[in-house]
């Protein structure tokens, strides 16, 4: 049986509806418009044209627990994002959730307060199980659970993935004391832990999948994802999420979910960021180090991160950078967990300026300072890589977007600068500009006239 068939199917199966849903008759169908977003399904309202469902244009308005409240003030969020405005009201009542928004809008915060929201600690008991695609975002979101669970002393949360001592994992799970109410994990550890039996997913009610198009188009993490899913009970209420979210994605996520409030932004035009201007510097292969170095010279940013196609790559070009005075740190899967881990810390914590990553940062990870993404190597796809197909453009155009979408967070301005050296990679550039009906200028001679500092 192919990965495809085998994916569960609810249409299959008569699932009464969860008392949340039921309760607030979220189920009433229709699609409305929010913005760029457009809502649909569960909860949206009735008739095009006019976002009339249920929404909120400030926290208080959410009437969220007192210490979820404390925690958002302490977090500096004023009012939520227009996807949170969405979602929150529709997610804390238990509706199923297929959300796509731009990146770095708040998507996390989402999930996060929604569960928190809804959640009943019982000791000894996982209920909310979150899983994504990398370590770091998972290690990621364990931070902001901890963050939003600052007032909420009785929530115990833990992250597990791979490259780590498995050990450590049952120990913590060995004991009613230390058994995580939240588990965020990245998706082969988690099964292994099921396998074993040392992890219980009997009690779970959320069930979330950050990243979920990522997670669902490779077919081996799919796999897992599905055999996790099998693990936790039929009623629970499921939710999803990315900046991308292809026409051939959503039903597959749609299996998943029973009558999920969907949100979308159909306009592919409005998913670049407002404040990330984008360009270009046309070069030959070995010309890149040189155009680097003067960029990182012309251009006064916060924090950059360099994407490269590989890990070798990543090394060496950090190595070269610190050799020409440019502190840099690298990031991929060449070095070890822990090590990952520490470096992503410390450039979280402002301890480098530079980063050079493989597209282990580029989806999902939120460093607030960051504000100059360079595409060293440009973004390709990541299941048919040098493929000039459509298709495979298209998921090069998706890279790029999660890539460039690193900078320019949560409105902030940003710059993206992208090398074009080849055939291939202006394909690519090609292809991003059909895709988002955006043309991307060629770098200004010295850098003129870019401006990232400042709100
Ligand atoms: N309402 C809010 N007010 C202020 N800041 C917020 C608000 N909501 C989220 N943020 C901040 O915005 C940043 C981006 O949020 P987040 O990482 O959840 O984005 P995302 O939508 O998941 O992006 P991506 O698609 O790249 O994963 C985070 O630093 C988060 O703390």
């Amino acid at each position: 049986m192919s990965a495809e068939e085998d994916l569960i199917d609810y249409s299959d199966e008569e699932i009464a509806p969860t008392d949340g849903a039921a309760a607030t008759g979220a189920a009433t169908n229709g699609d409305a418009k929010k913005g760029d977003l457009t809502v649909t399904g569960a909860g949206a309202a009735q008739g095009k044209g006019s976002y009339v469902g249920i929404h909120s244009t400030s926290f208080r308005d959410l009437l969220l627990k007192p210490e979820i409240m404390k925690a958002i003030t302490d977090c500096g969020f004023e009012h939520p994002s227009e996807v949170q405005q969405v979602c929150i009201p529709q997610a804390i009542v238990g509706t199923d959730v297929l959300c796509q928004a731009k990146s770095g809008l708040g998507k996390t915060a989402v999930f996060v307060i929604s569960t928190l929201q809804q959640i009943d600690v019982v000791p000894g008991e996982a209920s909310v199980l979150v899983m994504c695609h990398t370590r770091e975002l998972a290690f990621q979101i364990k931070n902001e659970y901890n963050r939003f669970t600052k007032y909420m002393p009785d929530v115990k949360t833990a992250v597990f993935y791979g490259g780590t001592d498995i050990k450590e994992n049952e120990k913590l799970l060995s004991s009613k004391e230390t058994y995580p109410n939240i588990i965020v994990a990245t998706p082969g550890r988690l099964n292994a832990l099921v396998r074993e039996k040392k992890l219980r997913l009997g009690t779970v009610k959320f069930f979330v999948l950050d990243e979920c198009d990522k997670m669902l188009d490779q077919i081996d993490m799919r796999r897992d994802v599905q055999e996790i899913f099998r693990a936790t009970p039929t009623n629970k209420q499921v939710m999803m999420f990315s900046a991308t979210l292809s026409q051939a994605t959503r039903p597959i996520c749609k299996k998943f979910m029973r009558n999920p409030l969907e949100i979308y932004v159909d306009d592919e035009t409005k998913l670049t960021l407002h404040g990330l201007r984008q360009f270009y510097c046309k070069l030959s292969e070995s010309e890149k180090n040189r155009r680097l170095n003067d960029l990182l010279d012309e251009v006064t940013f916060n924090q950059v991160i360099i994407f490269v196609k590989s890990t070798v790559r990543a090394n060496e070009l950090a190595k070269l950078l610190i050799e020409c005075n440019f502190p840099a740190t690298a990031v991929h899967s060449g070095i070890s967990q822990e090590e990952r881990i520490k470096r992503y810390q410390e450039f979280k914590a402002f301890k480098h300026r530079i980063c050079v990553s493989t597209d282990v940062f580029g989806r999902g990870i939120d460093i607030e300072r960051i504000n100059m993404a360079v595409n060293y190597d440009m973004p390709d796809s990541p299941q048919n890589p040098g493929s000039s197909d459509k298709e495979s453009l298209a998921q090069a155009a998706d890279t790029y977007l999660h890539r460039v979408g690193r900078a320019g967070r949560f409105g902030t301005k940003g710059v993206a600068v992208s090398f074009v050296s080849s055939e291939r990679d202006e394909a690519v550039l090609k292809a991003i500009e059909t895709r988002f009906e955006r043309k991307i200028e060629e770098y200004p001679e010295g850098g003129q006239g870019i401006d990232v500092m400042g709100e």
